[in-house]
């Protein structure tokens, strides 16, 4: 998020209880307030919660809000704000889950600019595990060289080879969020080694995911340079072809996190409205979901 979009607004709200907020079972809920005036909830929170979180608490709550359509509704690289009652159910449910998961590790799959690198940090850092980028892995194994250079000099299916051995290492490790290239589904082999542990599908729409990859850049997404018109029209053409060639590979997974249903649980018209925290809580709901089948 640019700071010229940013809107910072310091004002006191009531949070619900801890109590209140394990009764609901991560239906997220937000201040009356911040729903009814429809504040997107981009939220980096200066809190000073009372003690006894068994009653509703005032805190001072500094929410970096997002004009309406505007297009930088893309986090600023390395922050993960929340709101206190996100941070909360995260915590909550990250400890809940983890027992269950035994270790297993979690891949997340989805388009490029799903947020696979931002949830999956969120994710790793509440489980307790490690993350772990393949892209990042694929470039080190090929002696630093960035993706777009791999894909320049050595061509997509070199990648994609290095992808498969990649994951197939990481495939015998433990306790890893993993985040995936955008591709990494196309490959059956990939399956059989994201398959020793949970597939968490993100699920974010095309229109979304252009508006973001536009406003953050193409230069690092090599499948995403060659189309010619305004850069939002490119972006969302080249995503439509790659969603035509992988939207059946994504429905693989073990779970599907899809944006759509988180903003009409928390009523938004704008899935760009949703914080990475929230889509990272609902995807422990949906790992809960499978793993207590
Ligand atoms: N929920 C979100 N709301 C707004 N911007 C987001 C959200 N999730 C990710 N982003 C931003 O979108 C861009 C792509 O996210 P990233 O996590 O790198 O996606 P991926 O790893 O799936 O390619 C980054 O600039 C990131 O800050
Ligand atoms: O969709 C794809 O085929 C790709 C997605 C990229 O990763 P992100 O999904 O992290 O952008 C990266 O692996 C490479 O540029 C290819």
């Amino acid at each position: 998020m640019s700071a010229k979009a940013s809107q910072c607004m310091q004002f006191s709200v009531s949070i619900a209880s801890e109590r209140t907020l394990r009764r609901k079972e991560c239906s997220l809920q937000f201040p009356r307030r911040c729903r009814e005036e429809r504040f997107p909830i981009l939220v980096s929170s200066y809190l000073q919660p009372k003690k006894d979180l068994a009653y509703h608490s005032s805190v001072a709550l500094k929410l970096s809000c997002y004009p309406q359509n505007n297009e930088a509704s893309v986090l600023e690289s390395g922050t993960y704000p929340a709101t206190f009652d996100e941070a909360v159910i995260l915590k909550n449910k990250s400890e809940e889950i983890e027992t269950y998961l035994q270790g297993r590790c979690i891949y997340l799959v989805g388009m490029m600019g799903s947020g696979k690198t931002t949830v999956g940090k969120i994710l790793s850092e509440n489980l307790g595990y490690s993350f772990s980028d393949s892209d990042s892995l694929i470039e080190l194994s090929v002696g630093g060289t960035t993706v777009t250079d791999i894909f320049k000099f050595h061509g997509e299916s070199f990648f994609r080879d290095n992808e498969t051995e990649v994951l197939k290492k990481l495939s015998s490790m433990q306790r890893l969020v993993v985040s995936t290239g955008g591709g990494a589904v196309i490959r059956p082999i990939n399956w059989r080694h994201m398959q020793k542990g949970i597939s968490v599908w993100l699920d974010v729409p095309l229109e979304a995911l252009a508006r973001r990859l536009t406003s953050v850049g193409t230069e690092s997404r090599p499948l995403l340079h060659n189309e010619s018109g305004d850069a939002y029209a490119k972006t969302l053409k080249r995503l439509c072809t790659l969603w035509e060639d992988r939207s059946e590979a994504y429905t693989k997974a073990s779970v599907r996190v899809s944006l759509e249903n988180i903003a009409a649980k928390l009523g938004y018209n704008d899935v760009c409205n949703i914080t990475p925290t929230a889509i990272a809580i609902e995807a422990l709901v949906q790992i809960e979901y499978l793993l207590k089948k």
